[in-house]
């Protein structure tokens, strides 16, 4: 079993607080992403996983058993880094096998394990060469190999594909999602990468700041977050703010209005007094037409990028407010023409303006 549970978990340095207890549960053979913006902690969460770190307060269980004080040789775990940290004097063969003879596993044991390994990666043909004669993808596979001939009951992912370039990323992310259904093996797996976090995940969890913000399956985040920094973070292009004034309440519902935009109602969400408010609108949410049942936004098309299948509109609200549409790539669109998009009320969010404090028009 590789169920692991954190509880109240804080990391400090020196006095500086950069994980602020951390509760979370990861089911046994589930592969769970941790994702925020630089330096919100994801790392150090890992590390601390790992036994890399030490926690400076809480509770770390793995497989129901207290981990705080094991060594990270005797937590069942394997990481892969993104630097592949292999040893350039070493063969493959080597560089997978290791691990196993530093724990004196018998010779015939390790060779086996270290050919299946190679045959899982399709890595068996670059078995006797050394680092300097791969590519950035195959060093990359023989990190993960090393990692799977511990055999390990849980595999921890330090952004592995972020040195690669974006054709051998791809070719990696279902390497890895294969893997995690080969295996079976629970994988937290860290990245900057919208695309693996929500391709690869079943769960993601969102860090600002050292605190979990949101955990859930990537859907559910996309659909609901549960506040604006979440729904800011997740989905490409980014999401959509318009700042609105909460006009009345009654039902769950909001009345809500903004030069150029409603008044149109909405789920009022946590928003529980009239008054200032975001609005939040995925650029896929927006459509160039105007319906009854959809509310209507005016402005003009500022900027236009061709992506083939898809153009994203950057418009220019009457307001000022920049706005960001996604189109299909053969609508026929000139910058400067006057255009209406509209959104369904069921598609949009309101949150407290509190949750983004240097949103244009928002109190401080
Ligand atoms: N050894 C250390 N001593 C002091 N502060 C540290 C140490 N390691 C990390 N930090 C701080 O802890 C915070 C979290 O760092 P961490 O590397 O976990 O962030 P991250 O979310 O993984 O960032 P990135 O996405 O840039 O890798 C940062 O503010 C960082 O400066």
């Amino acid at each position: 079993m590789a169920d692991l549970r954190l509880t109240g978990v804080k990391k400090d340095y020196g006095g500086h607080s950069v994980i602020k207890g951390v509760d979370l549960e990861i089911r046994d053979g589930e592969f769970v992403v941790f994702v925020g913006p630089s330096g919100c902690g994801k790392s150090t969460l890992l590390r601390m996983i790992a036994g890399l770190e030490e926690i400076s307060d809480g509770t770390l269980d793995i497989g129901g058993k207290r981990a705080n004080d094991l060594s990270p040789r005797d937590r069942g775990i394997a990481m892969v880094f993104q630097s592949y940290a292999l040893y350039p004097h070493l063969t493959v063969a080597e560089n997978m096998g290791f691990g196993l003879s530093l724990r004196k596993t018998p010779r015939a044991e390790a060779t086996a394990r270290v050919a299946r390994a190679a045959e899982i990666l399709q890595i068996t043909h670059l078995l006797d060469r050394k680092p300097s004669q791969l590519s950035g993808g195959q060093r990359q596979r023989v990190a993960i190999g090393r990692a799977i001939v511990r055999e390990p009951s849980v595999f921890l992912f330090d952004e592995p594909l972020s040195n690669l370039d974006a054709a051998l990323r791809m070719d990696m992310r279902m390497e890895i999602a294969r893997l995690h259904r080969d295996l079976g093996a629970t994988m937290i797996y860290v990245t900057h990468d919208q695309v693996e976090a929500m391709t690869l995940a079943d769960r993601i969890v969102v860090l600002n700041g050292g605190i979990v913000q949101q955990v859930g399956r990537p859907i559910d985040l996309f659909r609901d977050p549960c506040n604006a920094f979440v729904a800011g973070f997740i989905g490409s292009p980014r999401m959509n703010f318009l700042p609105v004034t909460v006009d009345s309440l009654s039902g769950g519902m909001a009345q809500v209005s903004a030069a150029g935009v409603g008044p149109v109602a909405v789920a009022a969400g946590r928003i529980t007094m009239p008054g200032p408010a975001i609005l939040s609108i995925r650029p896929q949410a927006l459509k160039p037409d105007q319906a009854a049942d959809r509310s209507p936004l005016h402005g003009h098309v500022v900027l236009l990028e061709r992506m083939g299948t898809e153009t994203v509109v950057n418009l220019r609200l009457h307001s000022g407010q920049s706005v960001l549409a996604v189109v299909p790539g053969d609508l026929e669109l000139q910058p400067g023409q006057d255009i209406t998009f509209s959104f369904a009320p069921a598609d949009v969010r309101l949150f407290p303006a509190s949750d983004l404090p240097d949103q244009p028009g928002t109190p401080h």
